[in-house]
């Protein structure tokens, strides 16, 4: 365990994005970078979830809002790219069907699921928590206020690594909107314009 790069196995190297992502903001970028370049990534997949059943006490808003924030946030990057494939299989969301359904897709290659470190501390209670391990490397990165610690992980299966520390959330981004205050340089700016244009996080924001 600890930061290490894993050896190579000469297949393709996709990192996988796992997030609600309402909205996405510059700590998922530099997280996504950061990890792309240590761990030698040929590409980063984002991948907004459809229902993410841990937050179903919290509103969210409607899937194609966040699927469109999170294309306008990736789209000059030409690493990075954006799947539906969690919007597009209805109801709600497991990584192990994520998984599979990228491992099906892309055969020969090597999967690099991306977590903050408060993401990486819940794994054990996701669905068919043991089985993830076989289907993906997983990356825990550092994220403020979060201890980034190994919880107790298959050996081999979970590398811990130091991104640029930026305290960002998307519940505040969402808690700045509300208040009127600026989510500028701390989104994207076409974010800003697309919040903004669709008027989500405000009192008449669009729910799903
Ligand atoms: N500032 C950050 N630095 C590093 N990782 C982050 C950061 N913000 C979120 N992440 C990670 O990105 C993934 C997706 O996060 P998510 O879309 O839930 O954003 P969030 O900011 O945690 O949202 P919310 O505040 O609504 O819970 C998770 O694995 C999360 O740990
Ligand atoms: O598979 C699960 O049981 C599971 C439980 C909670 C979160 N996840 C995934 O973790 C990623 C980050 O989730 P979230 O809720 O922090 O946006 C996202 O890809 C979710 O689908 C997955």
């Amino acid at each position: 365990m600890g930061e290490h790069i894993v050896p190579g196995t000469g297949k393709r190297r996709l990192g996988v994005m796992g997030g609600t992502f309402d909205p996405i903001h510059h700590g998922h970028l530099v997280a996504a970078s950061e990890v792309a370049t240590r761990f030698h990534l040929d590409e980063v997949v984002f991948v907004p979830t459809g229902q993410p059943w841990q937050k179903s006490h919290q509103q969210v808003s409607p899937a194609e809002d966040r699927y469109l924030m999170t294309v306008i946030a990736t789209a000059s990057n030409p690493q990075f790219s954006v799947s539906r494939i969690d919007i597009d299989r209805g109801g709600r969301t497991y990584t192990i069907d994520t998984l599979r359904d990228l491992r099906a897709a892309n055969p020969e290659t090597d999967l690099f699921f991306i977590t903050g470190a408060d993401a990486l501390a819940q794994i054990l209670g996701w669905r068919d928590a043991d089985e993830l391990f076989s289907l993906s490397h997983f990356i825990g990165a550092t994220r403020p206020g979060h201890t980034l610690t190994d919880p107790g992980l298959p050996d081999g299966g979970v590398s811990l690594v130091e991104v640029p520390a930026l305290a960002i959330s998307s519940t505040d981004c969402r808690e700045r909107v509300r208040r009127g205050d600026p989510v500028w340089y701390l989104v994207p700016d076409g974010v800003v314009r697309y919040i903004n244009k669709r008027g989500l996080y405000g009192e008449e924001a669009p729910q799903t």
